[in-house]
């Protein structure tokens, strides 16, 4: 059986992380694209040359020409700049549109068929504006942010329990934002939830709010300490997931920023919910019910992205259609 193609839109930091992985994992062959020409080029050589180390078969090439990218089974979207300290992820958008503009006509043109994830920031703002501009059907494009917050809170959790991060399970919902929204009733070490471990004394109220607040200011601490840019391996980590998800058909249930049209009262959003993703793409959104509270800071995270969506359409007029 011939090998899935896997192409990377952006060899920066998550894109050569991205590229490492999915050899080591071997998803398949890879093709960075970006416009620093020789980036892509050059990282894919040096991958390609740790593979006999590391004992896996897959083809690296780079290139910024988008005809590379023909035929990809999956693309990944990095394009675009990243955060300084200071700086919001909503800070991007002037910048990140316009690559969003020029991504989505390249696959478009050259990988229509691909399913497409999205990680560009801001990010509920940039996957949404990326299937304008693709023109894809909803369920082959989705945006990557709620698997790496689970995943910082799951580290943050493990961490305070003192259990391996493989029993910690957790739900960040809504958008990619400071009002993002960790469901703590729905997030468990091994099936049991965690205002049951605090009534069990495993940790007290005041520290679960804690690891609540530093997972919706995970991405903002990593760009404080790295000040030149933010977080890669974790955030490469999550696509990586997702996309093998789709290229073994494991119909994984992932938080993922998904298209909805009707689920949680929401239509022609893309918001961070539970998705499977299987080789149909997203196969199904997973509605969970919500309390007051819960509905209250969902709502409250779904008007930011709204405001997102409104600024892209005041920059540029061809969204508001
Ligand atoms: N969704 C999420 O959870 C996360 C999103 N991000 C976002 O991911 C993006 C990438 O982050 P990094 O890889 O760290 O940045 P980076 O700066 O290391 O890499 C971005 C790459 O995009 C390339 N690029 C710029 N314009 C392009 C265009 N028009 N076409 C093709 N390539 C283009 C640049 O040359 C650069 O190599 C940023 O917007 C960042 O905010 C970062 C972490 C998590
Ligand atoms: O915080 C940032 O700018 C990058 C990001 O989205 C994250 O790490 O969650």
């Amino acid at each position: 059986m011939a090998r899935s193609k896997i192409a990377l839109i952006g060899a920066g930091q998550i894109g050569g992380t991205l590229a490492h992985l999915a050899g080591l994992k071997e998803l398949g062959d890879v093709v960075l694209f970006d416009i620093a020409d020789g980036v892509p080029q050059g990282k894919g050589l040096d991958i390609a040359e740790s593979a006999p180390v590391d004992g896996f078969d897959a083809k690296f090439s780079g290139a910024s020409d988008y005809a590379a990218i023909a035929g990809a089974d999956v693309v990944i979207v990095t394009a675009g700049v990243p955060r300084k300290p200071g700086m919001s992820r909503d800070d991007l958008i002037g910048i990140n549109l316009k690559v969003m503009e020029a991504v989505g006509t390249g696959i478009k043109t050259h990988a229509p068929d691909a399913f497409v994830i999205c990680i560009t920031n801001p990010l509920d703002a940039m996957v949404w504006a990326l299937q304008k501009f693709s023109g894809l059907p909803a369920n082959k494009i989705v945006g990557m942010a709620g698997v790496l917050d689970s995943a910082r809170f799951r580290h943050f959790l493990a961490d305070e329990f003192q259990v391996s991060v493989e029993d910690v399970t957790a739900f960040v919902l809504g958008g990619h934002g400071d009002d993002m929204v960790p469901l703590v009733r729905y997030s468990t070490v091994a099936g049991v939830p965690l205002p049951d471990l605090v009534k069990l004394g495993w940790t007290t109220q005041e520290k679960l709010d804690a690891m609540v607040e530093r997972t919706r200011k995970g991405g903002g601490e990593i760009v404080n300490l790295l000040k030149t840019g933010s977080a890669f391996y974790a955030p490469a980590a999550s696509a990586i997931a997702m996309a093998e998800s789709y290229l073994r058909d494991k119909k994984r249930v992932l938080p993922c920023a998904a298209h909805l049209s009707g689920q949680y009262g929401i239509d022609g959003l893309f918001i961070g919910v539970p998705i499977v993703i299987g080789a149909g793409g997203v196969e199904r959104v997973l509605e969970v019910e919500f309390n007051a509270d819960e509905k209250a800071m969902f709502d409250k995270s779904v008007n930011s992205v709204k405001g997102l969506i409104e600024a892209c359409k005041g920059v540029n007029a061809a969204l508001t259609n």
